[in-house]
């Protein structure tokens, strides 16, 4: 019993800590989840705003580059100069522009003829529209600061690398902007730089290591934005601190729930119902001797509740609560299923021998063990004589219907012997109304046999009320040989007790019952005879 409850109190254990633990995880792992979609549908948006920036000032420099191409001026006059003057002052995006003659080598920019030997630079890719971009150049315009040149045609325009990502970010974000072969134009916070690289190859949002990080492509350019993923913190937080709450709820619930289940499987009747539908009952079956000659010519039916771990229950423990809950019905018809399948054929082959099963109040107040009784036995070519059956006072409380279904049973042919008979309020007027065969003398009674009490005469008393009303007796509890003597000699007709057999398993009933008949021969046939 006590390996049963460790196991439930075990398993609720387990069972209450995973209910805690699995919300609390699920909603902590969903606030990962929910505060890193948001990371990355922020990135996008940084993205996105700089891939648009970054073709509206290539869009910018090729508007500039077409109108000044379309301009029908002489190269280098001061009307052509002047234009590209207007067209760079114009153009947000351009800081210059100029005309290279078609040696390469520049002749004039927006400021005016061009001084010294300039070349073109050389050009690092070439734009699905066809602008040469020069990537990095140091033209004296700049001051030393590297500008990128857009060619198109006879003319250029200097664009200072910054008008490509040139936006509005949230700290620790970095951007980084590339043609479509993933060459780098230019990047928002330098320092950022290698976390930007890695995720180039990537589309669409994720992590790369400890970056979270969000792709936008355009035509013939990709921009990546990335924060170190330690900038989740803050978010996550804020997910934690309304998620964990719905967790802890969630988890305290589960908790409620299994420690309720659990002491409902802790419960007495719980157990008892699950034994019922396990079928975890079995018999004991103690020998009844005819005092006279010491043949055996019966057995009380005694169920034990045995645990699934092979432990034995004694009836007193379990019975009351069996009676309470309505669950004895159930057992008595799992005792007759339990007599037929041990004794069925030993009780064939000796008519002489019956077995005694023990009825509940609920039993004989409702009558329906015989129905139960009779489908049960009808195969089985028992009779019904064999099958002698005990009530106690307990089942008189609906005198009526117990006076009724006794007589139903007596009719069908079964013994019945009212049992633990002195140790209710039951009086002769109870005794003379019920249709009965035989009386069982509570083991109380038996116990004073021989010792000079008030109770010792009260036992000779019911053994002369008994041969009056022409019951058999059985004296139960029988443990001295001077007990079965003086009983014997009071004319009490069955004895069962230690003095003779305890109560034994089948194999070991059948066994005694064998024994007997070797020794003494078959019983005399012990039918009903006060029937009539
Ligand atoms: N000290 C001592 N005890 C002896 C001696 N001889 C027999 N006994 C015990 O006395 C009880 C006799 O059964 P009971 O009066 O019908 O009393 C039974 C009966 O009222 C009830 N019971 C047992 N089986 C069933 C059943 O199948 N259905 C119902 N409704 N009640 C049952 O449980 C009670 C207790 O049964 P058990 O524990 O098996 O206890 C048995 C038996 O083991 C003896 O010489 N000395």
């Amino acid at each position: 019993m006590e390996a049963r409850r460790s196991r439930i109190v075990a398993a609720g254990m387990a069972l209450g800590l995973l209910g805690a633990a699995i919300p609390i995880i699920a909603m902590a792992w969903m606030s990962w989840t929910i505060a890193l979609q948001k990371e990355q549908d922020a990135l996008a948006l940084f993205a996105e705003r700089a891939l648009a920036r970054a073709q509206a000032t290539f869009e910018d420099a090729r508007s500039a580059l077409t109108a000044i191409a379309a301009t029908p001026f002489e190269p280098c006059s001061p009307q052509h100069v002047a234009r590209m003057r207007t067209l760079t002052i114009d153009t947000l995006s351009v800081e210059e522009m100029g005309y290279f003659g078609d040696d390469g080598v520049l002749r004039c920019t927006s400021w005016g003829p061009a001084e010294g030997d300039v070349g073109k630079a050389g050009i690092d890719y070439v734009t699905p529209d066809g602008l040469e971009v020069s990537l990095r150049v140091a033209p004296a315009v700049s001051r030393g600061a590297t500008v990128t040149a857009l060619h198109l045609g006879n003319h250029n325009v200097l664009v200072s690398p910054a008008r490509f990502v040139d936006i509005l970010t949230d700290e620790g974000v970095s951007i980084a902007l590339t043609n479509a072969r993933g060459t780098l134009i230019n990047a928002v916070n330098g320092e950022g730089l290698p976390r930007v690289l890695p995720p180039l190859g990537e589309t669409g949002a994720g992590m790369a290591g400890d970056t979270v990080f969000a792709v936008a492509r355009g035509e013939g350019l990709a921009a990546v934005a990335t924060r170190p993923s330690s900038g989740l913190v803050s978010g996550l937080r804020d997910e934690l601190a309304f998620l964990l709450p719905v967790g802890a709820f969630i988890a305290a619930f589960i908790v409620g729930i299994v420690v309720w289940l659990s002491r409902k499987r802790l419960e007495p009747r719980a157990e008892l119902a699950l034994a019922v539908q396990n079928r975890e009952f079995v018999v004991h079956y103690q020998p009844i001797v005819a005092l006279a000659t010491g043949i055996c010519v019966g057995a009380e039916a005694l169920v034990r509740w045995r645990r699934p771990d092979g432990t034995l229950v004694r009836p007193d423990l379990f019975i009351p609560l069996a009676e309470e809950t309505g669950l004895i019905m159930p057992i008595t018809d799992q005792v007759i299923d339990a007599v037929i399948a041990d004794l069925g054929s030993t009780l064939v082959a000796d008519r002489t021998l019956h077995i005694a099963v023990n009825l509940s109040a609920a039993d004989i107040s409702s009558g329906r063990f015989l129905d139960v009784v009779a489908r049960k036995l009808a195969p089985t070519g028992i009779r019904p004589e064999q099958l002698w059956l005990e009530a106690t006072e307990r089942g008189f409380i609906d005198i009526e219907a117990a006076r009724v279904n006794l007589a139903r049973a007596r009719q069908a042919g079964h013994s019945v012997a009212i049992d633990d008979f002195g140790t209710g309020y039951s009086s002769l007027q109870y005794l003379e109304g019920l249709p009965m065969d035989a009386l069982k003398i509570d083991k109380s009674f038996i116990d004073t046999v021989g010792k000079d009490t008030a109770t010792s005469s009260v036992t000779l008393h019911i053994i002369d009320m008994a041969r009056e009303l022409g019951l058999f007796t059985v004296a139960e509890g029988i443990e001295t040989a001077e007990q079965a003597e003086y009983l014997k000699a009071r004319g009490v007709d069955f004895g069962q007790g230690w003095l003779f057999a305890k109560p034994l398993p089948p194999t070991e009933f059948a066994a005694y019952h064998e024994r007997s008949r070797r020794i003494h021969g078959p019983a005399p046939e012990v039918i009903r005879v006060a029937a009539a």
